[in-house]
Order: C-alpha cells, then structure tokens, then sequence
C-alpha cells in the first residue's frame, strides 16, 4: 500500500474500523454511516456487554474478524448464531480488550461507562487513534489517559456532541490561546421544573429527553445535569483549557453545540440539528467530510433560539461536577464512580432522583475525609479508585428502598 492509504492500483483500501459499545445508540448510529460507505470502511471487531442477539445481527452485517462479548453468558448463543461464519468470537474482560486493539486503523469508543476506559486505553497504548464517544474514560482517568494518547502517538477525535463542535470551531486554533470555551446544555427533561418536582421525578420521566434520543445512563446524566458537568471535566482534558475559561450555556434548542470565544472578541460555533450521526461523520470521514443522510439544519424554520444561564439550586449535580473539576486530583474519578452506580439504582427503582446527586456528594465528602482523592498518577491507580467507590456506593444503596 501507498503512504497515502492508496493501493498499488489507485484505489484507497478501507479504513479498518474497531467498534466497541457497538449494540448501544452510538454503536448504532456509527454502524448505520458505516454501512452506507462500504468501500470506505471495513470494520474488523466489534465488542458489547450483553445484548448478544444484537451483536450477532451486526456480525453477520457486517463480517468483522473479531467480536467479543463482555458478558461471559452471552458466549455459547453467540457462537450458536454465528455458526458457518468465520468470525472469531471471544467473550469476558480480555476479549473486549482484544476487540478494541484488534488491527484497525481507527477505534470507535462507545460503551458507556467507566467499563470503556481498560479497552480504549490499551488502544491508545498501541497509537491506535480512537474517536471517543466515552467521556467516563476522560473523567475517571483524564490526565493519565491523555498522557498515554500523547506517548503512543495515537490521535483522539471528539465525538461527543459538544466537544466535536467545538473542534470544529477551533478550526485549528491553539486551545492555549483561546478566552473561552463555551459547552451548550439542552437542560434536560426537568429544565423548568421546581426542585420540589425534579427531587420525585420518575424513571419514565427522566428518560424523556427533549432532543436526543441516547442509552439511559447518559439520558439519566441529562436530566440532572451530571452530563454537562462530565462534559466539562472532558473539555478540561481533550483541550488541555483550565476550568475558569469553560462555561455552560443553557439552549433548549440543541443547535448550537459548543461555542469558542477569541481574545479580538469573535466567537465561533459549531451547529447542527441534534443528530448524533453529524459528529459521528465527522470522526469517521476527518480529515475529510463523509456524506452523512442526516436532517439539514434550517434555521429559517427553526427561527428561534434562545440562551440562558444554568441553575445549580435546581441542578446540584452540576455545582457538584464544578467542584470536582476544579479540586481536581481525584475527585472526578469519585464523583463519575458514585453517579454511576447512584444512577444504576435510579432506573432500579431504589432510589429517588433527587438521591442521585446528595449519593454523589456524599461519596465526594467519604472520599476527602478518607485521603482517597488524591491525583491518579496512572489509569491504573484511577481504577483503583473507581473500583473502591463503586463498591462502597453499591453497599450503601443496596439496602436503599423507596
Ligand atoms: N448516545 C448518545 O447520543 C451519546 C453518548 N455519548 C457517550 O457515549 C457512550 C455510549 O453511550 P450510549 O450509546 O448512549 O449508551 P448505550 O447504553 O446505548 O450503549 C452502551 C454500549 O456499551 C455496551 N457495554 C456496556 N457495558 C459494557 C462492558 N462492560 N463491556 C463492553 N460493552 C459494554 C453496551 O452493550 P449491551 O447493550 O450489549 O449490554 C452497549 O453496546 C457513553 O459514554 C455516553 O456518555 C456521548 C454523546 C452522545
Ligand atoms: C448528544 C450529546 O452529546 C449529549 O451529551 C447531549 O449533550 C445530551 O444532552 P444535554 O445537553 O441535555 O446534556
Ligand atoms: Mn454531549
């Protein structure tokens, strides 16, 4: 093959993609663009945690070489459904590992959780370059996963909404030189809510975002604004931008979705109808532009948007996530651990949502008290830590009953 990806014969060989995460939304929304450009991409591996029939449809769609599945259970139907392919199949911890440094060319990181963070990061070791869907890898392990990103060489595309417009808007400006970074916050379900409301919302309620269409872990994340502070936390890591120059902006519409502000007073945007396959695209196809079948954006027919600052009274998980960012050394690691597993025993039914945040700030306040916090100096020690609240957390809420 040529240095410029093109064959001997002038034709560009495939991109070979590595897909993790891939029975979930963003799994989905990236499978659909990857269909749609079969001389472009070939996808090598694919992992999931326990949707097995899932992961077996997309297998025999698109005939990857690897596909792994987290859960061990899910190995024998998985083989079963595969049967007369010759796809090799793994199952557990070590396999979605092999999955995400299977031989490809580009990983896409998205299972959900800090679950994502051991397989992207061994990617990342190799210099695989990754579009990160994942922001629990950056708010577990920010610092020490960076660090492994830029020793290996390995290139890291936003994919999340807010950072890649912000990408976009960089237009290859140095982040150091910035004024500010604006995310957009879409306020969820509950964004006009009395906190009264907000506290006994329901599952149901708090999985009805307004604009986007996501796995629950994260739609639970918007509605207590816990994603936008996530969100911040990422910004801080993949932009290397210090806490005091990021802010969030409440935009009920999801158009605008990051904002960077110069030093001349001019600002830039990244915009698009909320369609997370824009941002997906834009990862897949960069440096060039993929044609992606997504609704075009008219502002004309949208006409309006508005802006408005957040509340923290009424969404104290955004204040929490603040805090954390800027106290830095572990706490983000803490605080991801405890909303993880405080947001698990939400659509569990056990606790409330107003208990989601005060279960976080709790395990933020343990973590002081005990010296757990300090500043991970290896994706390792970040586990370590993560590991050790999430235990913690499950103990406490496992008796919680509402
Ligand atoms: N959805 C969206 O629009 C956006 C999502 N993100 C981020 O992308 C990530 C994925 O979100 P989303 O797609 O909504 O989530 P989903 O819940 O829809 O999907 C999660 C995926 O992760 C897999 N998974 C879960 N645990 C494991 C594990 N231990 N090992 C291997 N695979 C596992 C699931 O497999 P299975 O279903 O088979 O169990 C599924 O494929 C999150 O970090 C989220 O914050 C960021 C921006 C937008
Ligand atoms: C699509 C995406 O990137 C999500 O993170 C989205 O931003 C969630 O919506 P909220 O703005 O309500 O958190
Ligand atoms: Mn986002």
């Amino acid at each position: 093959m040529a240095s410029n990806g093109e064959t001997t014969a002038g034709k560009r060989a495939p991109q070979r993609v590595a897909l993790i995460g891939a029975t979930g939304s963003i799994g989905k929304s990236t499978v659909d663009l990857l269909v749609r450009n079969p001389d472009r991409f070939s996808v090598v591996s694919l992992a999931a945690g326990r949707d097995h029939a899932e992961l077996a449809r997309l297998a025999i769609l698109l005939r990857p070489e690897f596909v792994a599945i987290r859960d061990e259970s899910g190995f024998e139907p998985l083989k079963e459904a595969l049967v007369g392919t010759n796809i090799q199949i793994g199952a557990g911890r070590e396999a979605v590992i092999e999955a995400a440094t299977w031989d490809a060319d580009l990983l896409v990181s998205a299972i959900v959780g800090a679950a994502g963070v051991e397989p992207t990061h061994a990617a990342l070791q190799l210099g695989r370059d990754v579009a990160l869907a994942n922001k629990e890898c950056l708010v577990c392990a920010g610092a020490p996963f960076m660090r492994a990103a830029r020793e290996a060489g390995a290139r890291l595309l936003p994919m999340d909404s807010e950072h890649n417009a912000i990408a976009q808007a960089l237009g290859g400006a140095d982040p150091a030189t910035i004024e500010r970074m604006i995310i957009t916050a879409s306020g969820g379900p509950f964004r006009t809510w009395s906190r009264e409301a907000i506290e006994k919302a329901t599952v149901a309620e708090a999985l009805n975002h307004p604009n986007w269409s996501m796995g629950p872990k994260i739609t639970v994340d918007s509605a207590t604004m816990m994603n936008k502070g996530l969100e911040l936390i990422e910004a801080h890591h993949l932009f290397g931008v210090p806490a005091e120059k990021l802010d969030v902006v409440v935009h009920p519409q999801s158009i605008v979705h990051g904002l960077v502000a110069f030093a001349d007073g001019a600002v830039t945007a990244g915009m698009a109808v909320p369609d997370m396959r824009v941002p997906i695209a834009h990862c897949l196809g960069f440096p060039e532009r993929l044609d992606a079948p997504t609704p075009r954006l008219d502002l004309a027919q949208i006409a309006t948007l508005t802006f408005e600052r957040p509340d923290h009274e009424r969404f104290p998980a955004l204040a929490l996530a603040l805090g954390a960012l800027a106290a830095g050394g572990g706490l983000p690691t803490v605080l991801n651990a405890a909303n993880e597993i405080a947001v698990e025993a939400f659509l569990a039914g056990r606790i409330a949502f107003g208990d989601i945040a005060r279960h976080a700030a709790e395990a933020i306040d343990i973590a002081e008290k005990n010296g757990e916090a300090k500043e991970p100096a290896s994706v390792a020690e970040a586990l370590a830590i993560d590991h050790n609240v999430r235990d913690r957390s499950r103990r406490v809420l496992a008796t919680s009953r509402l």
